[in-house]
């Protein structure tokens, strides 16, 4: 065990080891240097055992939508669970610090665990909504203070891939799949694994990501480069042409049989086998060989219509005669609205002319450069893809590479705590808060509600007051059908203390608790904003300690 493994403790109550498992660089040197110097200022002028609160949030959603995927708290748990600085972390303190340091605050440092610390978080997969605090942290200021960089690392760009992914998954509609291709252009390594879980979360059905794949139990898909077709340039570079039926096991040369129906094709097709590429067929019949479940053939690399389409279908003809089934095809350039439905048509014309009725329903994969827009604009246009595999755009989250979630001081020795801001936006609310969603009748969240925690929780059926937290002419009665009290303590006493749930049901989550939105939230263009309020009690309170903390200007 090396020093880091060492230096988790036995782990909460619902901790097996297997989700102890963390990305190694996620350790509390994981921050910004002035966490650390400001713990050590705490520390000197006696703040030490200060009680804080600090909320987690984020002021406007990603993508100019209205709605955000909470995503990265099981990271966050795992991250309290081993916070613990090493030896060799003390040391490197030690000789990075301004001289000067005491030597009992490295002490202090070296035996600084998050035991007393309690973390309340809505659930992981959760729509979330702007100022409505997604995980509350109580504790001792220094330690309290200690965790915001990594924390917030850990939960804004989850959060921002989920939502990124989950918005694929709407415009794209249930039934056609979504893979994740990214990591090649992901932001580094870490990135790339964080991408690949993330987009799972969101409604991806799996990626091309081995090592996410291996580490997160997620499901691997792939098919092949343009490498594979372009590395071959003729029949003649088979080094073997045999395969053995799938039944009777006599082994039968695949070449001759995709020779035979590439002619035929041709007929029925109208493309000439002269304009075909060789090399393609060859390249085609080697990964059929090396594949014959599973043949799924990239047809772009030279002319779609003219060569791919007549040397795939040529090839899947050849192991239908040998029992196999083909998968189906991969486009990544041109027209892909147009190609699709030119793949389909093949198939269908193949289908009925061959007699092989599965052929119609041979899966179409597109990808190049493919974002929402694009997925928009096909389902428009009309398009005949099963499979939309993703990268760039999803990945690096073009669109909007960074979600704003923000930690800030709410409350210090029961005091509340107020940050004020020429942009009223940037003002905190104050004070140690619950948050509530009402439901209406029809089982669609109306409003999140944010009151004191001194404050009884809105109740069914009974009229409840909602405030706009700055603009005091904006207010609603709410009479819910349901009240959900957001937060639970997941993390207590140096224990996580929820049975947290796995990927799969992060992931079932995210499309439950999508559903509970209404549609005019999560349309593309110009969605309805979702409301979050404040009681009546507690927009006096943050209206009272503004006009405290606001000094007054004078004019002369
Ligand atoms: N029918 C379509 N409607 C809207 N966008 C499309 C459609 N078909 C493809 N696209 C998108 O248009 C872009 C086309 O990219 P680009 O101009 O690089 O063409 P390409 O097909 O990759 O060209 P090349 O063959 O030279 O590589 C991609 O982002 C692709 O996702
Ligand atoms: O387009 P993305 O959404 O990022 O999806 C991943 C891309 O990665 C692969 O090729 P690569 O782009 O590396 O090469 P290519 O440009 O020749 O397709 C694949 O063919 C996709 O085009
Ligand atoms: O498997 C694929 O087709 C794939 C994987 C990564 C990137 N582009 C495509
Ligand atoms: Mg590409």
């Amino acid at each position: 065990m090396n020093d880091r493994e060492m230096s988790c403790n036995t782990g909460g109550q619902f901790m097996d080891r297997g989700r102890m498992n963390q990305n190694g660089v996620v350790q509390p040197l994981l921050t910004d240097l002035y966490q650390i110097t400001m713990a050590y200022a705490y520390w000197k002028s006696g703040k030490t055992d200060d009680q804080a609160v600090f909320d987690l949030f984020f002021r406007s959603n990603p993508f100019h939508g209205e709605f955000t995927i909470f995503a990265g708290l099981e990271e966050c748990l795992k991250f309290l669970d081993s916070f613990h600085y090493s030896d060799s972390d003390i040391e490197y303190l030690r000789q990075t610090l301004p001289e000067g340091i005491e030597n009992e605050f490295f002490e202090y440092l070296g035996n600084l665990t998050a035991r007393d610390v309690t973390l309340y978080a809505i659930d992981e997969g959760t729509v979330a909504f702007p100022r409505v605090p997604i995980i509350k942290i109580e504790g001792p200021l220094i330690i309290v203070q200690l965790l915001e960089t990594t924390l917030l690392t850990l939960v804004n760009y989850a959060s921002l891939m989920a939502t990124n992914a989950a918005r694929y998954r709407m415009v794209a509609g249930k039934h056609v799949k979504l893979l994740e291709f990214g990591l090649r252009r992901a932001q580094g390594p870490d990135g790339g694994l964080s991408a690949s879980k993330y987009s799972y979360t969101g409604g991806f059905d799996g990626t091309s990501n081995v090592l996410a794949g291996k580490l997160f139990n997620i499901p691997v898909k792939g098919t092949h480069a343009h490498a594979y077709i372009t590395s071959f340039s003729s029949v003649g570079e088979l080094k073997t042409r045999l395969l053995k039926h799938k039944q009777t096991g006599i082994t039968e040369d695949l070449l001759e049989h995709a020779i035979r129906h590439r002619q035929l094709l041709s007929h029925l097709l109208d493309v000439s086998t002269e304009e075909s590429s060789e090399g393609e067929l060859a390249a085609m019949v080697s990964y059929a060989i090396a594949f014959p479940d599973g043949f799924m053939a990239l047809v772009d690399t030279y002319d779609v219509k003219r060569s791919g389409l007549l040397n795939f279908s040529a090839v899947a003809l050849a192991l239908n005669d040998l029992g196999y089934y083909a998968l189906g095809i991969r486009i990544d350039s041109g027209d892909l609205a147009y190609l699709s439905c030119l793949a389909r048509e093949t198939f269908e014309k193949v289908a009925e002319r061959f007699k092989v009725p599965w052929f119609n329903k041979l899966t179409i994969v597109a990808s190049n450069d493919i974002n929402e827009d694009t997925i928009l604009s096909l389902n428009e246009q009309g398009h005949k893809i099963d499979c939309f595999g993703i990268g760039t755009h999803l990945v690096t989250c073009q669109r909007q590479p960074a979600l704003g979630c923000v930690y800030k001081l709410v409350e210090i020795n029961g005091q509340a705590r107020i940050k004020l801001s020429q942009d009223v936006e940037k003002v905190t609310m104050p004070g140690n808060k619950n948050a509530y969603r009402l439901y209406s009748a029809d089982g669609h969240a109306l409003i999140d509600l944010l009151q004191k925690v001194s404050e009884p929780p809105p109740a069914v059926g009974q009229k409840v007051l909602c405030r706009h937290p700055f603009q005091e002419s904006k207010r609603a009665y709410v009479i819910p059908s349901h009240v959900e009290s957001l937060y639970k303590v997941y993390w207590k006493s140096g224990k996580i203390c929820q049975q947290l749930p796995t990927l799969e049901q992060v992931r079932e989550k995210v499309q439950i608790s999508l559903k509970t939105l209404r549609n005019d939230h999560k349309r593309t263009l110009n969605p309805t904003p979702y409301k979050v309020a404040v009681s009546d009690n507690l927009y006096n309170f943050i209206h009272d300690l503004w006009l405290q903390n606001a000094p007054i200007g004078e004019l002369s």
